[in-house]
């Protein structure tokens, strides 16, 4: 299938301290958020720069995903009619309805949907689907699943952990463990859920099925890790924890940053290097959850913290991406499919 376009999807942001409520009601699909959530909130993204008013840069998500995009359309050649991106949120502005409303008035008819989360889950690439064949209607889509095991993905995170992993080391006088994370999921979505049998004809009934996300989030964590013994670096000690486990819904998977920060000092270490693989850019979890909060618990536990720098606009990761859209890598993809009302 050649592709008129090529829609990337992402989280979305707020601009300024004042929408908050509003994008927490996004998030969560219209369920109101205590007021003490939205203010905590606030309070975070207040932390990593937002603002009363719109700064002179967009927010860190905003910025990167936008760069990602760009960078991808000049490594396909330009805004040709083969290759031009799209870039929508699921979040916030500019949403995924509005762009392909967008596309669909620039008269594109077929396109392929990439989501900038490499590892499958209902509660993100999921819905993203669901926001992408709700507005196309008429249109052609192939939806991108999953990435999450694209070889150049993995280089790109071993390219961005390898300085830091060499400096801690140095500085630790010892080879410290790196503990990989990706966000946490309610645990009631990994346990079961609904999810359609692809290919199966409507009226087919549901399949009760495991959400692949922890799996495939530890997947990409090994890849990295072997990527790094390609590159002649003796095994690390590597861990994995789930991060940023949410305000509501139960319990989410763990284990948590907190508890194996306090796991790794009670075995002797002194350091550590956390490396994000699930998110390919800066915005709050990384720059709070990871850089203040975090950093907070290990400086309690008088362990030495350290962070690879995040994916934004590495030019292994556009690699990885012109991969998905040119097939190169054989991502996760569902059938085409022609949206009706
Ligand atoms: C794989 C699952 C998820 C990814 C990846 C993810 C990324 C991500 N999330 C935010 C910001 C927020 N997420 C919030 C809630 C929330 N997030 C997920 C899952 C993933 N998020 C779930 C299942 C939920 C709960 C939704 C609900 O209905 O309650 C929130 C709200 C506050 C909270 O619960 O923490 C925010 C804010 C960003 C910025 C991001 C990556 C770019
Ligand atoms: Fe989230
Ligand atoms: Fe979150």
């Amino acid at each position: 299938m050649s592709h008129e376009a090529i829609l990337l999807l992402a989280h979305g942001t707020p601009d300024v301290l004042g929408e908050m409520a509003e994008y927490l009601s996004k998030v969560t699909g219209g369920r109101q958020l205590p007021q003490e959530v939205v203010e905590e909130l606030q309070h975070r993204y207040a932390q990593i720069g937002l603002g009363e008013a719109p700064g002179i840069e967009a927010p860190p998500l905003t910025k990167w995903t936008f760069t990602q995009g760009y960078l991808l359309e000049q490594a396909l050649g330009g805004p040709k009619d083969s290759a031009k991106v799209y870039v929508g949120m699921r979040n916030w502005h500019p949403y995924i309805a509005d762009v392909v409303a967008q596309m669909r008035a620039d008269g594109v008819t077929q396109f392929k949907a990439i989501c900038l989360a490499p590892q499958n889950s209902r509660t993100s690439v999921g819905l993203y689907r669901k926001a992408v064949l709700d507005a196309a209607t008429g249109m052609e889509v192939e939806f991108v699943t999953g990435w999450a095991e694209n070889p150049l993905l993995a280089k790109a995170f071993a390219e961005r952990l390898w300085p830091v992993w060499a400096e801690a080391c140095a500085i630790s006088g010892q080879r410290v463990p790196v503990l990989f994370t990706a966000h946490s999921v309610p645990c009631r979505t990994i346990m079961t859920g609904e999810a359609s049998i692809v290919g199966a004809r409507p009226g087919t009934p549901m399949q009760l099925t495991p959400d692949p996300y922890p799996v495939e989030a530890k997947r990409t964590a090994q890849m990295v890790v072997d990527r790094l013994s390609v590159v002649g670096m003796r095994p690390i000690d590597w861990y994995f924890a789930f991060q940023s486990q949410g305000v509501s819904g139960g319990p989410w998977i763990g284990p948590s940053v907190e508890e194996t920060l306090k796991a790794l000092k009670a075995q002797g270490e002194v350091g550590v290097v956390i490396q994000p693989v699930g998110f390919l850019c800066d915005h709050v979890e990384i720059l709070y959850d990871i850089d203040i909060a975090f950093q907070e618990t290990a400086r309690e536990l008088d362990l030495k913290l350290w962070r690879a720098e995040s994916l934004n606009d590495s030019p292994t990761l556009i690699r990885a991406l012109e991969q998905v859209v040119t097939g190169a890598f054989a991502a996760t993809v569902d059938e085409r499919v022609t949206p009706t009302a």
